[in-house]
């Protein structure tokens, strides 16, 4: 029989990725919801759903991922990225379904040297980052087979995004500022989509018991100075980009200064490679020419 797949933030970057990988996938079936079918800041609507209906496999795309105004919205950021996690845990564990949820490089306070391996210490420097681990924690202590999934600067055709604001802005200005001293890896939604998929399959194959942690995003290391550099470079738009100081670029959330994740678990596990992000973000760019029709 095929495996029942619940991808919940069906109209987020990394859910719309899942649902183009899906068309590709007939393995597997995939029910996608999204906030009007299921609203994560109730959390009670969760366990109302998952009562009525049973999955091998809940993906958890869906989350509160603005991160400035999570400094003001707290109680919506924690009711998502928090509350609505514990009621998928619990759901999961009382159904026997295999949770895959997707955290953020933000857990971390960035003052470490090195690429950042799954058992490292966390320690949040924002409020977004805070709820993150909260709901990491609620799914470590429901006894739920899990895996969680941290990741960073997620980019992609569909959505908001840095690529995306980038290009605008770059069209409308003849020069723009960007941090340089907050480094770290993006991440093409595209290819988180096939890692948690094949992740999937793993868990198909081997199953674990408990929970797991891996981390991923594309290979290489770039400060978002850089990534701005790349986007205009390999897209061909004219824009002078300056590199700033983090203190020069008031935001209401702190970031993390280095956030870039070791992958060599996901690698060894899955056996899978890991694309470079300038090879990735070029990927993305096409499409999102291809999309606009120029
Ligand atoms: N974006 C990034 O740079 C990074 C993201 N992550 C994590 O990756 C995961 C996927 O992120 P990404 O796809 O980029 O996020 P997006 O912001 O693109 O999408 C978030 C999704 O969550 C949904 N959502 C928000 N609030 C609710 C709600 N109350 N009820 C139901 N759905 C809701 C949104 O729905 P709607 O469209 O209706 O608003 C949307 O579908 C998240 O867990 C995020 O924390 C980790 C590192 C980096
Ligand atoms: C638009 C802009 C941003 N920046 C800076 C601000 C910030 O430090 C950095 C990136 O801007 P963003 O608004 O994309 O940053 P942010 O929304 O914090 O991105 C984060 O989102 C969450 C959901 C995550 O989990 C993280 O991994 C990370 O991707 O670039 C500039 O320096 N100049 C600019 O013109
Ligand atoms: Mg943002």
């Amino acid at each position: 029989m095929r495996k029942t797949v619940l991808v919940t933030g069906s109209t987020g970057q990394l859910g719309r990725s899942l649902q183009d990988l899906a068309e590709q996938n007939t393995d597997v079936e995939f029910t996608f919801v999204n906030r009007a079918l299921l609203d994560l800041a109730a959390p009670e609507q969760v366990m109302d759903y998952l009562q009525k209906h049973q999955y091998d496999y809940i993906i958890n795309c869906g989350a509160y991922t603005a991160v400035d105004k999570a400094e003001q919205e707290r109680e919506l950021a924690e009711q998502v990225n928090h509350h609505a996690v514990a009621a998928l845990a619990k759901a999961a564990k009382a159904q026997g379904a295999y949770l895959i949820h997707v955290s953020t490089d933000y857990v971390f306070d960035g003052c470490h040297y090195k690429p950042y391996a799954e058992d490292h210490p966390t320690a949040p420097v924002n409020n977004y980052g805070q709820t993150k681990l909260n709901g990491e924690l609620a799914i470590q202590a429901s006894g739920a087979n899990a895996c969680i999934v941290r990741t960073s600067w997620v980019y992609s055709q569909h959505g908001n995004n840095f690529v995306k604001t980038m290009l605008r802005l770059g069209r409308e200005r003849d020069a723009l500022t960007v941090i340089d001293d907050q480094v770290g890896s993006p991440t093409y939604a595209t290819d988180l989509a096939s890692a948690i998929m094949a992740l999937v399959q793993q868990q198909e194959s081997n199953p674990v018991e408990g929970c797991s942690v891996f981390h991923y995003s594309n290979e290489g290391v770039c400060s978002w100075y850089d990534f701005a550099k790349a986007i205009f470079e390999l897209a061909g738009v004219e824009c002078q980009v300056k590199p700033i100081e983090t203190k020069d670029y008031p935001t209401p959330a702190a970031r993390p200064h280095y956030s870039l994740l070791s992958k060599q678990k996901f690698k060894q596990t899955t056996g899978e490679s890991v694309p470079y992000w300038r090879d990735s973000l070029l990927v993305c760019l096409e499409q999102i020419k291809a999309d606009s029709h120029v």
